[in-house]
């Protein structure tokens, strides 16, 4: 139990009715887990407005609701808080109630297009490795000190991270690192929260359903850097368009990675190969077993950072030198007897699609065939279909249109948008089929000796929502069992 004037530290206030020192015994943004001394938050959503839950959070024993505008008739002895902004509120009540957790460790984000999940777990596999107790936040898993807690968002809501950085403090966890999503920034999730450091991978055309225009979806990434304080640094992409307007208003300590141009974390790539990439790092010779362009990029993020966090550079390199990625992200996997190469990607928009199979084709020696199965996900960014459709036949010789995660619309929809971006040349490349077990085989079937199979959009994932059931599903497993069949 906490006393409510404690939790409501700098939260803006309009009002209170009632006793400011009421006991809360746990914070709720959603009724339905209200239960008996509960402070419930109503937020304004994007499907519902959290205010017209207010009743049924009291019938299930809510002792103070937190508002913008107060209910026409008060419950006696409930107290009530009105407040300017409920979404903030949230994460300035969730980040008191739970003992100010990220103040206790030194807690960084990462914010972009792609690349948030591959530097979050970089980050925290090159702490761990390096003797500290850490925590991670990520869309594939969330880790507490080895410990394996499965994720549900990119971002959790701020009831539900600052609950998980509790734990990670009460797990001794020194270092947190997290991926910061625009929606959680626009939502305010992550109000609240202390950052010691902040990066920024890159921004490409995704979630354009939700922000509506580029610039809205500028905006929400910015405000996370604008957010800052004055001891935390920010780190940018000094190669993407848009990596200086990210800092340009934030208190934090900037700093810049570049492959291009002079930046505190410079780097050059000297091969890039199937075998991994050399590159230097501020001069320094480094082979890494990551592969791709794009991954030179999250390499020098995770270097800067972990520089700037106070690590020794030649330990740094050392760890970063032999770690691998995140799991869905360029996995390969390889058919003993047809020497067929099978990647695992989780790209799954037009930029990450495209920066895969230009790392393929510039990977290859020459005369096998990319054969790319992708799919998009139903109830999302209806725009980026026909775009990866054209995508993925520029930079294939085959192509089978399949389903990602329909959710709830339907397969052969969502497939006829995509098939709605191909040209004649492209049409001739690509097949259809709807069934993505079924895609995956043929994909296989269709492969000789040495050719490269690209299995894109999923990743890590081990289900397909379809109508919105999930059902086991998992692109490198259906890819190993068609690899064992050829093998046999
Ligand atoms: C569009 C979106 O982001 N929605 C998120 C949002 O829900 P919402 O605004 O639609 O909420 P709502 O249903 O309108 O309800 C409003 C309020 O009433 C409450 N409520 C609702 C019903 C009820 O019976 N009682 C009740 O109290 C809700 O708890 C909520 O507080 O707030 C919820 C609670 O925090 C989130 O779970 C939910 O995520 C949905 C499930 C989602 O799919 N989000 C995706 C798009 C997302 O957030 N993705 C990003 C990353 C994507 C990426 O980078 O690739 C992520 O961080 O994961
Ligand atoms: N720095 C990068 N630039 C461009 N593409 C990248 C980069 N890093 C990874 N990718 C590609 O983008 C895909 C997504 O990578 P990752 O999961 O690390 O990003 P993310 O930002 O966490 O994405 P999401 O928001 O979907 O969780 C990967 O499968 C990979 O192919
Ligand atoms: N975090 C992203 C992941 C998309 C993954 C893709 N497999 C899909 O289902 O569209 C989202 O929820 O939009
Ligand atoms: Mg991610």
């Amino acid at each position: 139990m906490k006393a409510l004037t404690d939790i409501l530290y700098k939260v803006r206030l309009r009002a209170v009715n009632g006793d400011s020192n009421a006991l809360v015994a746990d914070v709720q943004i959603d009724s339905r887990k209200v239960q008996q001394g509960s402070l419930f938050v109503a937020v304004k959503g994007s499907a519902s407005d959290g205010h017209a839950f207010i009743a049924k959070s009291l019938e299930l024993g809510a002792a103070v609701i937190v508002c913008e505008t107060l209910p026409s008739e008060l419950k006696e002895g409930v107290t009530y808080v009105q407040v300017e902004d409920s979404a903030e509120a949230v994460g300035l009540i969730a980040h008191n109630f739970y003992g100010q957790p990220s103040d206790r460790v030194k807690l960084v984000g990462v914010t972009g297009t792609n690349g948030k999940t591959t530097i979050a777990t970089l980050l925290y596999k090159l702490f761990t490795k390096l003797g500290y107790t850490c925590g991670l936040v990520s869309t594939v898993e969330n880790m507490i000190a080895g410990e394996v807690i499965p994720s549900t968002h990119t971002t959790p809501d701020a009831v539900s991270l600052n609950a998980l950085l509790a734990q990670m403090v009460a797990a001794g966890c020194t270092h947190v690192f997290m991926e910061v999503s625009s929606h959680a920034v626009h939502q305010r999730r992550i109000a609240g929260l202390h950052f010691t450091g902040a990066l920024f991978s890159n921004i490409t055309h995704d979630h354009l359903d939700y922000h509506k225009t580029f610039d809205e979806y500028i905006k929400a990434k910015k405000a996370f850097f604008d957010g800052l304080t004055a001891d935390a640094f920010a780190i940018t992409n000094a190669d993407d368009k848009r990596g200086a307007v990210m800092l340009q208003n934030t208190s934090a300590t900037k700093y810049a990675y570049s492959l291009k141009t002079v930046a505190d974390f410079k780097g050059k790539i000297l091969e890039n190969a199937l075998t991994g990439l050399v590159m230097t790092v501020n001069e320094q010779e480094v082979h890494f077993r990551l592969i791709g362009e794009f991954n030179a990029y999250n390499l020098l993020a995770v270097y800067g950072a972990a520089v700037l966090l106070g690590e020794e550079k030649q330990e740094v390199l050392q760890v970063l030198s032999n770690s691998t990625g995140a799991e869905g992200r360029f996995d390969y996997i390889v058919s003993a007897k047809g020497r067929v190469l099978g990647i695992v990607d989780y790209a799954h928009t037009p930029d990450a699609l495209e920066n895969v199979l230009s790392t393929i084709k510039k990977l290859r020696k020459g005369h096998e065939q990319v054969i790319t199965v992708v799919g998009c996900g139903g109830d999302r960014d209806k725009t980026k279909r026909p775009v990866m459709a054209e995508v993925a036949c520029n930079g294939s010789d085959r192509v089978i249109l399949t389903s990602d995660n329909p959710r709830t619309e339907d397969p052969n929809a969502i497939l006829a948008d995509m098939e709605a971006g191909l040209n004649t040349a492209a049409k001739r490349k690509a097949i259809t089929i709807a069934d993505r077990g079924q895609a995956i085989k043929t994909a296989v079937s269709l492969a000789g000796p040495d050719d490269i199979l690209l299995i894109a959009g999923k990743g890590h994932e081990k289900y397909q929502d379809i109508a919105g059931v999930k059902h086991h599903f998992d692109d490198k497993e259906v890819l190993r069992d068609m690899f064992e069949q050829l093998d046999k």
